[in-house]
């Protein structure tokens, strides 16, 4: 049997991370994948929709180019964006990325692994085994039990990039990340879409004031948006899905479900290695470590983030955890706090705390909030709809930031810096940012803390 010191069992985001910087660190490793390597990352997530978004953001930035004194004559024909979503996905999966991960011993599209023991798993009929194992196995789309659902072809990001064209009417279930996202590409693209969901506002982890904000621009571009709403079947009448529901019902050619994901676990036979799980995923501790010290869960698969971000981070902490060989609390990862992005147009983006958790968790806290209509870049830039939202208090602690607007994915960094590091809305005020970028936003609303704080005569520093 082959011996290795790490074996890592799912090669997307969490799985390339650890495999690739063991290797590069001298390790020898095992790197398992039943499917493709990039994980859902790569083949069937993040990458294909932004790669679809992109192509119907410039869709829609040519219909309004009178916005800057510009005519384009005639339509713009959607000839095969997803085609070349294809294409781009063939390149980036291709030789260079394998060449990256030349030092880890790779058993792809062969099968899938599953445990013998808590030291030794197999791969068909073969066994090998290692001091440490890493389970990356990510998640997979969860169907919700609808009357009608299951009898119908469904998409799903596992199968949505492989249409052969934008469909000419979408219902969307879900208006979450993937629903949102989602439904901005296909109805830039042509597609009539109706987002149906059972929660009161788009991206309901998010920020109520954004999520509302979202679907005014959503409803602008002539997206229907159905919150609140149950749905009681789904049909197939005359070669066309009806959805029945509490608000109508709504015909179209194609459904996409994205109502949330499950782990992926059952192949693992987890419980010969004696390792503990539940629906959301495999349990682990603050180091991401399962009750079996030898194996940890890394990414998707152990249900606390589900983004890729935290996926490589994780993969790179729980490393550094094996190799230090004790619980440094400085790899603990409530440390780190999790930024996430939607990248529709406007992004939104989170970090922290949310108005509603800060007053669940009966914070002593106030809002301060900067609109993007009041910045020369913003209405130049022809994105005039947004605001950056801070959670603070009159020290200028950091709770959480909420931005919806141009370039918030990317303003969402220097909040993310600040929380992690303790700083303060006075260092956000401090720090001199270049004019005229967007995140000049990020220091107009601090400047507007401390305004505040000395009008009511309550500056302190
Ligand atoms: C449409 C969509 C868009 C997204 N966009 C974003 C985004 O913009 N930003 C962001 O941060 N996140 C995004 N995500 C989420 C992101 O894709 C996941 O968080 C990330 O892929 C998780 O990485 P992972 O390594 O944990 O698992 P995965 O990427 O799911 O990889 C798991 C791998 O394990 C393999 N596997 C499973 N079981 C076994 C087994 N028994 N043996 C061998 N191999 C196995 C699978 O084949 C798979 O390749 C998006 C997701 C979707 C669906
Ligand atoms: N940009 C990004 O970072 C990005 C993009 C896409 C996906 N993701 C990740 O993928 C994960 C999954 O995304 P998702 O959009 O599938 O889930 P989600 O958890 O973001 O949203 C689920 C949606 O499904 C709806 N829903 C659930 N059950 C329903 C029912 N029975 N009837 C009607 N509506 C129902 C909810 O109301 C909600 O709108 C996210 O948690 C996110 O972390 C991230």
């Amino acid at each position: 049997m082959k011996v290795y010191d790490i074996i890592v069992i799912g090669m997307g985001p969490a799985g390339m991370a650890v495999s690739g910087m063991a290797s590069n660190m001298g390790l020898k490793v095992l790197g398992i994948d039943g499917e493709k390597l990039g994980g859902e990352c790569l083949n069937t997530g993040c990458i294909p929709s932004k790669s679809l978004l992109k192509s119907a953001y410039f869709k829609d930035s040519a219909e309004h180019l009178n916005k800057f004194g510009l005519n384009l004559k005639g339509d713009i024909e959607v000839v095969n964006p997803l085609e070349i979503v294809r294409n781009q996905l063939k390149m980036l999966t291709g030789e260079g990325l394998h060449n990256k991960f030349s030092k880890v011993d790779m058993i792809l599209k062969k099968g899938y692994a599953k445990f013998i023991n808590s030291n030794t798993i197999k791969v068909n009929d073969v066994e090998y085994s290692a001091r440490t194992i890493f389970i990356a196995t990510g998640t997979k789309p969860m169907i919700v039990p609808i009357p009608g659902l299951s009898e119908i072809d469904v998409l799903t990001n596992e199968n949505m990039f492989n249409l052969d064209k934008i469909p000419n009417s979408l219902t969307i279930i879900g208006g979450g990340a993937i629903g949102t996202e989602m439904a901005q590409a296909f109805s830039r693209l042509g597609s009539d879409v109706t987002i149906v969901q059972m929660d009161d506002h788009l991206i309901p982890n998010g920020d109520e004031e954004a999520g509302k904000l979202l679907e005014k621009v959503f409803n602008k571009e002539g997206i229907k948006v159905f919150n609140s709403t149950t749905i009681n079947k789904v049909e197939m009448q005359d070669a066309k899905i009806v959805t029945f529901t509490s608000k109508g019902n709504f015909i179209s050619d194609e459904i996409l479900v994205a109502t949330g994901r499950k782990p992926v676990i059952d192949r693992l036979d987890l419980d010969s290695a004696g390792i503990k799980y539940d629906k959301k995923g495999i349990k682990v501790d603050e180091f991401n470590r399962t009750n079996i010290k030898s194996i940890y869960a890394v990414g998707d698969c152990n249900g606390v983030n589900l983004l890729s971000h935290s996926a490589m981070h994780q993969g790179m902490t729980s490393l550094m955890h094996m190799l230090k060989g004790n619980d440094d609390n400085s790899l603990k990862r409530s440390n780190f706090p999790v930024p996430w992005s939607v990248f529709t147009s406007p992004e939104v983006a989170q970090v922290g705390l949310s108005e509603k958790m800060a007053i669940n968790k009966e914070i002593d806290f106030f809002i301060v909030k900067e609109e993007y209509k009041t910045y020369a870049r913003a209405i130049t830039d022809g994105k005039p709809e947004g605001f950056v939202k801070i959670i603070t208090d009159k020290k200028g602690k950091i709770y959480g930031a909420t931005i919806i607007g141009e370039a918030a994915s990317e303003l969402i960094q220097e909040w993310t810096m600040a929380i992690q590091n303790n700083l303060t809305m006075f260092n956000i005020m401090m720090m001199q940012h270049s004019f005229p970028t967007i995140s000049i936003l990020n220091k107009s609303v601090a400047e507007k803390w401390m305004m505040m704080l000395v009008k009511n005569g309550e500056m302190e520093f």
